[in-house]
């Protein structure tokens, strides 16, 4: 099984539109931290010494879809919980649910892909299978 890692959110005054509540590409935006976030808790290396050791630039969506069940507002604190839902051979599914406590805010899938610059084309980006010691760092032993 895979892991689920918890990245708190405060809400800012700056996160709302005029009514108060959290604009939403804020919410996506909390959902590409706590991917990133997910990894480095996982023991994943940041994605700079991967791009050094091993050319992996990172994981750049593919696809990504956001459902909002509730308004959040300044002040609150949210916790958005993430784990890997599938892995497929080159790409894999990050869910995202974003809760205020017990109550559900929003929920968020994303697909991204591993990537590297191929050495014959350099300015370009290219999906590789999903390493296989990355997978094992985000699965449960048991
Ligand atoms: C990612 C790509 C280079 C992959 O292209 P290719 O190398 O030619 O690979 P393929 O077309 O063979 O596809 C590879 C896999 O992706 C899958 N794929 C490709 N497109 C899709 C879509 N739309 N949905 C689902 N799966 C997809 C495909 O099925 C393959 O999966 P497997 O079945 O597991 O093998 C190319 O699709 C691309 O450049 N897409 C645009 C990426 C982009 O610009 N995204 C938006 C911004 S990225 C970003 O914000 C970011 C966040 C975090 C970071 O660390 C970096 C960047």
């Amino acid at each position: 099984m895979t892991k689920t890692v918890v990245y708190e959110v405060e809400v800012m005054f700056g996160d709302c539109d005029p009514a108060g509540i959290v604009f939403y590409p804020n919410f996506s935006k909390w959902m590409d931290a706590s991917s990133l976030n997910f990894f480095r808790q996982c023991g994943v290396p940041p994605w700079r010494e991967l791009l050094r050791t091993r050319g992996i630039v990172g994981t750049p969506l593919v696809e990504a879809h956001v459902r909002f069940f509730r308004p959040a507002s300044y002040g609150d604190r949210l916790q958005v919980h993430t784990h890997v839902g599938e892995w497929r051979h080159k790409v894999f599914i990050h869910q995202h649910t974003i809760r205020r406590g017990d109550e559900l805010i929003c929920e968020g899938s994303e697909t991204r892909a591993f990537v590297i610059h191929p050495p014959d084309e350099p300015d370009r980006i290219k999906a590789i299978p999903v390493p296989a010691d990355v997978r094992a760092l985000c699965t449960d032993d048991q």
